[in-house]
């Protein structure tokens, strides 16, 4: 079992944006999302457990070693799936990959082509290992960057956006993929998609402004909410009295009509309760902060 613990960890960058403000979480194998609207610090928590950038203070443990201290041992152990590789060269998928394992330390010839047949394979791209990664649609892409962040057998998988731009198909396939990755290793899936996170993630965290905000098991989280959130259709222009007068936690158009929930302990009157979701969890979280949990 692998485990990364981050302990009081923070970060100020020096136009003064506190990116990581004392958070500490515990990781073990399996797939940890990490959700958050854009800014909320996920890239920089990633980034610094990566050794990609320094910390002000705190600590992070992988497998019981001090990664501040030894950024290298982790980066050994590590795949790292970024929102977008940029350009590719003009290369095969097969030689691309051939690259990256020599750079990842994969030395042995033979022991390197075994190791890049078999990722083909998992990744469903061996019928396409002589085509150019540039020439691959968005979902291939993907999968072709989980084969690359997987060579070298890591025990740490970080995964940045992953489904970003990508049809439903293509989106199911793809997570059919990294849950079955995150068996015997620790990915952590950075997303603002709560749906992904429902679908397959045993442990999450919410981060907003550099701190996390909430932590734990999704359904723990969902059945805290339990006779908690709150339906009523409206008209649009009276979102503004109802902002005012209620913890409106979220608003989306249904067929047309404007339907507002909101996170109560009471019943309010003349709102339907509804069973929570994980939507409710996130947007209550970012939009109240009144879950005592
Ligand atoms: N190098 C930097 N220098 C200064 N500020 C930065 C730097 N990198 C990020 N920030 C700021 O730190 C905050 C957190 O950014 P970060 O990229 O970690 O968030 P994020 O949750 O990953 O967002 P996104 O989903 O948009 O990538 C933001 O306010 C951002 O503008």
């Amino acid at each position: 079992m692998n485990s990364l613990i981050i302990k009081n960890l923070q970060k100020t960058y020096g136009n003064g944006v506190k990116a990581i403000d004392d958070v500490s979480i515990e990781i073990t194998n399996g797939m940890f999302g990490l959700l958050g609207p854009n800014g909320a610090g996920k890239t920089s928590l990633m980034r610094t457990i990566v050794g990609l950038q320094s910390a002000d203070s705190g600590q992070i443990f992988f497998n019981d070693i001090n990664v501040l201290e030894k950024p290298d041992f982790i980066k050994k152990q590590l795949g790292f799936l970024p929102q977008d590789f940029g350009v590719y060269p003009k290369v095969s998928a097969y030689d691309l990959l051939n690259h990256l394992a020599i750079l990842k330390g994969v030395a042995i010839y033979g022991e390197r082509k075994d190791q890049i047949l078999s990722l083909l394979e998992k990744v469903n791209l061996s019928a396409h290992r002589k085509k150019e990664v540039h020439t691959f649609s968005g979902g291939m892409r993907q999968r072709f960057g989980v084969a690359q962040a997987l060579l070298g057998n890591p025990k740490i998988i970080i995964v940045d956006e992953p489904t970003a731009g990508l049809d439903p198909e293509e989106r199911n396939r793809f997570n059919r993929l990294l849950s079955e990755i995150g068996e015997d290793r620790i990915v952590i899936l950075s997303t603002h998609l709560v749906e992904d996170v429902r679908n397959l993630c045993s442990k999450m965290a919410i981060m907003n402004q550099g701190k996390v905000l909430l932590q734990g098991n999704p359904e723990d989280l969902i059945t805290s909410l339990e006779g908690k959130i709150w339906k009523k259709q409206i008209q649009k222009e009276e979102l503004a009295h109802y902002k005012s007068e209620y913890s409106v936690i979220s608003s989306q158009f249904t067929a047309g009509k404007l339907n507002i929930y909101l996170f109560s302990d009471n019943s309010p009157k003349g709102f339907q309760n509804v069973n929570p979701s994980l939507e409710d969890v996130y947007f209550s979280t970012l939009n109240t902060n009144s879950l005592a949990l």
